[in-house]
């Protein structure tokens, strides 16, 4: 068969989570890598817009949509949360361990053990207002741009950083488990919808390239993956904004199937969370129940804000000012 054209961004994670997968297909299907240096990569300053629907992929979706490439590789984070018409998902890989970790400059410090008042650097709401939940006292600091410059930026004794936050999987797939500190629960730090997954786009109608990666299909992630991106869609969420959440895959003995999904969503100055939880056989029922739950108290109203004060994100007075309007914290 023709080699398959693939695109990826050319970060240095995207390419070490890129070429793997393209060589777990080979000889059958022979691949052609071609990295991508979008808006994405470089985006190390804190003004930075924020991360909004689309910005890490409209490049590469503009290839496919070409015929320049027959597939794209994103992570499903990043995605947009709706089809560019023409386009559609698929494939999943296997999902990677969804939670953020902490990476500290010194080993040996955890969330809880950070020292009073450390700095503690990320750009991202979701992990910003979990930080003033749980490290009040905590200055964050933000910074953007792929996280092996972030990595770079944490071990230069100048920054003043004490530590990150990002993804355990991204540090997995830099080959630098070994520099995590903590894993941090779910409970205390949620996942944004989608985390860890790997996902492939072709055009719609190339039924070739969507049979040839089949192989590569991890069908418990692909209904996850589903699951969560209808949150995102009944949330009119996007990547660095609430909801976050995930769906959890149980099989019972008895050879049923249980779908937990779950829903989150706060101001990022961490006054309000609304946090809830459905489950069921059906994870699309689960979904839009999580999302049903979610709107009725009051997220969609978080949403709208949120994407209102987009470059006041870090600015706690905006929030105040916001923030009555929203009501008491619910859960
Ligand atoms: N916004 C950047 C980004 N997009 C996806 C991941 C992690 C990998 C994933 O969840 O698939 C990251 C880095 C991070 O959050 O630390």
């Amino acid at each position: 068969m023709n080699p398959l054209r693939v695109g990826a961004r050319a970060s240095k994670m995207s390419l070490m989570q890129t070429a793997p997968v393209l060589a777990s297909l080979a000889p059958a299907v022979p691949t052609i890598l071609r990295p991508f240096t979008g808006a994405g990569g470089d985006r190390t300053k804190d003004r930075a817009p924020l991360e909004s629907d689309g910005v890490f992929s409209d490049e590469i979706e503009a290839a496919l949509v070409a015929g320049e490439i027959d597939v794209a590789v994103h992570c499903l984070k990043d995605a947009p949360t709706l089809d560019t018409p023409g386009l559609a998902m698929a494939g999943f890989l296997r999902r990677d361990d969804i939670r953020d970790c902490l990476v500290t400059r010194r080993p040996g410090a955890t969330l809880a053990t950070l020292p009073v008042g450390a700095t503690v650097a990320t750009a991202s709401l979701r992990r910003t207002a979990a930080l003033r939940i749980h490290r009040p006292d905590i200055t964050v600091r933000p910074l953007r741009g792929p996280v092996d410059m972030r990595l770079q930026a944490l071990d230069d004794p100048k920054s003043g950083i004490d530590a990150l936050i990002v993804a355990a999987c991204s540090m997995e797939r830099l080959g630098l488990a070994h520099r995590i500190a903590e894993r941090i629960s779910p409970e205390i730090l949620c996942p944004p919808l989608g985390a860890a997954i790997i996902a492939f786009q072709t055009r719609e109608d190339d039924t070739t390239t969507r049979e040839a990666i089949q192989p590569l299909h991890d069908p418990e992630t692909g209904i996850e993956a589903a699951a969560e991106r209808l949150v995102l869609l009944r949330m009119g969420g996007f990547c660095n904004a609430p909801p976050a959440g995930y769906c959890t895959t149980n099989s019972g003995t008895d050879g049923t199937t249980t779908y937990t999904v779950r829903a989150q969503s706060f101001t990022p100055d961490g006054t309000t969370t609304i946090d809830v939880r459905r489950s069921g056989s059906d994870p699309a029922a689960a979904a839009v129940a999580a999302s049903h739950e979610l709107a009725r108290l009051g997220a969609t109203e978080f949403a709208t804000a949120q994407s209102d004060g987009l470059g006041q994100h870090a600015d706690a007075r905006w929030w105040r000012a916001k923030a009555p309007a929203l009501g008491p914290r619910r859960t």
